[in-house]
């Protein structure tokens, strides 16, 4: 599925028009309830290949509720009931006959505190690719060199491959579950504040591969720190109580965005 052209104002500059991009999420009227409480409305809105896009809004907005709907992991709250629809790459996600491990080996996820399994960092990576029925020595050494490359920590702990993950600093755990991810072959990844437990360093490392894998990848990333949305992102959705207040380039949306809340929001003014 193809965009229309869309036309964005750059640092106020002159209207440049952007190419149109293939649209990877396309969700339409999605409404989501736990028991009684109305967590996401009427949210409308696409995602785009090879972007980086950012949700920023005040906690409770729902802003982790929408992240874990894109890979239906939010269905493992008994009391959920959506209605609307996300298509992914055309097809909707919550059809009958579109069984969640597929979606799932196509959207990967990196949660907020890095969570590797308790096994070596050799054994973290192999182990999805273990699960699709590779077991080939050869062929699962080549995923884990190409996947810690991939996640840049290659050359940090290619002599360290069979220590226990646990070992690993903060940092250098976030980046091995990033190339746990990118070992099923992901087209999206979705990402819930990967930074927010991790030191500034590791953080600009986390942020800076960021920007190499959405060559390859879609990112969807959800953040509380608005520097890092305004760094890392090509588009940035606000949320507010469930809803998405705005939604637009990510420059324009922190120089001038439209809505008053947004503005407020940005400046500090709530959350
Ligand atoms: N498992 C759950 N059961 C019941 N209600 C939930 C559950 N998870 C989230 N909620 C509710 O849904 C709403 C949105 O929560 P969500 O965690 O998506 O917000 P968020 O914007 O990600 O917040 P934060 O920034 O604090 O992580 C909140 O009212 C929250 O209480």
């Amino acid at each position: 599925m193809v965009a229309t052209a869309i036309n964005v104002k750059v640092k106020g500059e002159t209207t440049k028009t952007e190419t149109p991009k293939n649209i990877v999420f396309d969700t339409k009227k999605l409404n989501l309830w736990y028991g009684e409480d109305h967590a996401l409305k009427d949210i409308d809105f696409s995602i785009y290949e090879n972007e980086v896009t950012a949700i920023i809004g005040p906690s409770g907005c729902g802003k982790s509720t929408y992240l874990k709907t894109l890979n239906r992991m939010v269905e493992l709250v008994p009391i959920v009931r959506t209605t609307g629809e996300i298509q992914y790459r055309g097809r909707n996600i919550f059809d009958k006959s579109y069984h969640v491990e597929e979606l799932r080996t196509h959207v990967g996820m990196v949660f907020q505190k890095p969570n590797p399994f308790p096994k070596s960092i050799y054994e973290n990576i192999a182990y999805g690719p273990k699960i699709h029925g590779i077991r080939d020595k050869k062929q699962l050494d080549e995923i884990v060199e190409k996947s810690l490359r991939g996640a840049a920590i290659w050359d940090e702990l290619k002599d360290r491959l069979h220590d226990s993950a646990y070992g690993l600093s903060g940092g250098q755990q976030q980046r091995v579950c990033i190339a746990r991810c990118l070992a099923i072959e992901p087209d999206v990844i979705l990402m819930d504040e990967p930074t927010s437990a991790l030191d500034p360093i590791s953080t600009l490392k986390v942020e800076e591969l960021i920007q190499e894998l959405k060559k390859n990848f879609s990112i969807v990333i959800v953040t509380h720190n608005m520097q890092q949305a305004a760094r890392v992102s090509d588009r940035t959705a606000f949320f507010l109580s469930g809803e998405v207040v705005e939604y637009t380039n990510t420059n324009q949306l922190f120089t001038t965005p439209k809505d008053k809340r947004t503005e407020d929001y940005i400046t500090g003014r709530f959350g």
